[in-house]
């Protein structure tokens, strides 16, 4: 019998092995990987776009909010952008909702990411705002030891401080812009009004930015910006910058050390005062008496200074350039003005040459005007001042609107995106304050969310709430957008300008006072023109710039007029 050629048979089996190994590692990746991907843009680069980074030049955009916004409404609410691998880009106001919440979708804040804003924001060293252990010393520390800063009690007693620094602010306007016919460049003005009030209220520190046009603060914190986003569209030259230090990274470093010598003298100050008295609830006194919960020491000395230094940032760009925004769409709007200006009017706040002087503005009058109210609150939504919203990480595999989410995944929440999406806001691009009217209060339930459910527990008719009262029930307004085509959030919540939940803005109420305080002194006294050096609104659109807070690339100029007799 003819021997049987067997040669052929360990390269059978090696074939089978090798099929059966691919079968099982293409199972076990099929298992793994996600089923589907959310939808994705194309990519800017396609060379990146192999190393999985292919929008990566997004960052380099100085209108990247813009970007976030423009695919936001073209592929809906959750997205993909390859940057490193893929940020799910979230901006379903119902989805949202849930990873701010406490809930099961609760995601804490990224890590690495805010990592890298300490170097701008407190000089590397680590404080409660980049913290993203919530069970953390630090964070839980600071966050309960800074909340009494910010109730309404203690704000109302601060709000004659507030009030000075912005009579101030309006009686030197009479004289250098009003009395002259000169236009106000109102980013600068709004930039140092903020921080006086913030230096003040916080520290008992006069920064005196309001008498110099020209505020050392302001300005450097002004180029660290500027520096910042350039670092951030432009990673690997701020790296080469790093290693080989040229001219630039030197002046950078001066710079930084300018800054540091400045927030250093505020510390020293507020130290040098030694212990404050037991009801001192300003922020410069708890921030130097707040102790770890765990085992109540105090924070080391750095932490203090670190604490200080953000609070201090937070504080004033963020409500300068909400201020400024809302001057500017209200200055372009005079059917918006005057509407104000007779709500003002009514309230014997409108000052007219040849009448009765306009009263005082006093405390209760920050939440009296439903219109005014809604044309801030829109203009917040159209000029969103933190654009880029918050960045979180999922904590273990999630679905989040039906698509599968890894542990460990990038997830961002742009605010501007999800505020300006067609399928958020009916007509997101049209400047609307009746969409708000509707949901001004009707008698609806208190709302759950952190930041606003004290401001229902304390508010009574001489403590008024500062927040808008959201109803969480009842139809939605005819002029939103319904995400998903049903109501499941309620239109306040597809408005989170100072995000929500745990990490939401700790200075929200304050916000709402500094920039109800200074809008309503400036719109009681003067008529507001744009000066024609601004341009069309087309124009101031398309220049903005995402640095930090959204600002304007026109700068902002206004005329100031008297009110005509309504
Ligand atoms: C109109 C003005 C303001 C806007 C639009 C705004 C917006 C925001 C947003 C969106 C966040 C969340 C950021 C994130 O998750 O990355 C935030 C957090 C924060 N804001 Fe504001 N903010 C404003 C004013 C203020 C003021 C006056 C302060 C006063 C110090 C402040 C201090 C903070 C702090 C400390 C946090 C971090 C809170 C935490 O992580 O627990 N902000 N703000």
């Amino acid at each position: 019998m003819e021997a049987v050629n067997r040669d052929w048979l360990p390269l059978a089996a090696t074939a089978l092995a090798g099929s059966a190994a691919c079968a099982y590692a293409m199972y076990h990746l099929k298992k793994r990987a996600p089923k589907s991907m959310p939808p994705s843009p194309p990519p800017l680069n396609w060379l990146l776009g192999l190393g999985g980074s292919g929008h990566a030049p997004a960052f380099a955009r100085p209108d990247l909010h813009r970007y976030l916004t423009e695919w936001a409404s073209k592929l809906g609410g959750v997205y993909v952008l390859y940057i490193k691998g893929p940020f799910y880009v979230v901006t379903d106001p119902f989805l949202v909702n849930q990873v701010l919440s406490r809930g099961d979708m609760a995601m804490p804040k990224h890590e690495g990411i805010y990592r890298m804003l300490d170097g701008f924001l407190a000089f590397g060293l680590p404080q409660f705002f980049s913290s993203s252990d919530e069970n953390g010393d630090l964070w839980r520390g600071y966050r309960k030891g800074l909340a009494p800063c910010f109730s309404l009690d203690s704000l109302k007693k601060s709000f004659p401080k507030v009030r000075a620094c912005t009579e101030k602010m309006v009686s030197m306007w009479e004289t250098q812009y009003f009395a002259t016919g000169e236009a106000v460049p109102i980013d600068s003005w709004m930039s140092r009004a903020t921080l006086d009030i913030i230096g003040h209220l916080f520290y008992n520190y006069d920064f005196n930015a309001l008498d110099s046009e020209h505020n050392e603060f302001v300005e450097a914190m002004h180029e660290n910006l500027v520096a910042l986003s350039q670092s951030l569209s432009d990673p690997i030259g701020d790296i080469l910058a790093k290693l080989f230090p040229t001219a630039k990274a030197k002046q950078s470093a001066a710079r930084t050390e300018r800054i540091k010598a400045l927030f250093t003298a505020v510390y020293e100050a507020v130290k040098s005062r030694g212990d404050p008295p037991a009801d001192d609830q300003s922020v410069g006194a708890n921030i130097m008496r707040i102790k770890k919960p765990s085992t109540g020491e105090p924070f080391p000395e750095e932490t203090v200074f670190a604490t200080l230094c953000v609070l201090l940032i937070g504080g004033y760009d963020t409500t300068a350039s909400t201020c400024m925004w809302a001057l500017y769409d209200i200055a372009r709007q005079p059917d918006v003005q005057k509407r104000i200006a007779q709500e003002l009017a009514g309230a014997g706040l409108l000052q007219v040459p040849g009448q009765a002087p306009a009263r005082q503005l006093e405390w209760a009058d920050l939440a009296a005007f439903p219109y005014f109210n809604a044309v801030l609150k829109e203009s917040m939504r159209l000029h969103t001042t933190a654009a880029t919203g918050t960045v979180r990480v999922c904590p273990k595999n999630a679905m989040l609107g039906g698509w599968q989410i890894p542990k460990g995944s990038v997830v961002w929440l742009p605010f501007h995106a999800m505020h300006n999406s067609i399928h958020n806001f009916s007509a997101p691009e049209v400047f609307d304050p009746e969409r708000w009217l509707g949901q001004l209060p009707t008698g609806g339930k208190p709302n759950p969310t952190p930041n606003t459910v004290h401001l229902h527990a304390t508010a009574t008719a001489a403590n008024p709430p500062l927040a808008e009262n959201k109803a969480d029930s009842g139809p939605t307004h005819p002029s939103f957008a319904t995400p998903h085509g049903d109501a499941r959030v309620p239109p306040s919540k597809a408005m989170l300008p100072f995000s929500d939940g745990s990490r939401g803005c700790i200075g929200m109420n304050l916000a709402y006072v500094d920039a109800r305080t200074i809008l309503l002194s400036i719109l009681s006294k003067f008529w507001l023109e744009l000066d024609p050096s601004v341009g069309p609104h087309d124009k101031v659109e398309a220049s903005q710039v995402m640095a930090l807070v959204l600002t304007s690339g026109i700068p902002i100029k206004l005329r100031l007029k008297s009110h005509a007799p309504l």
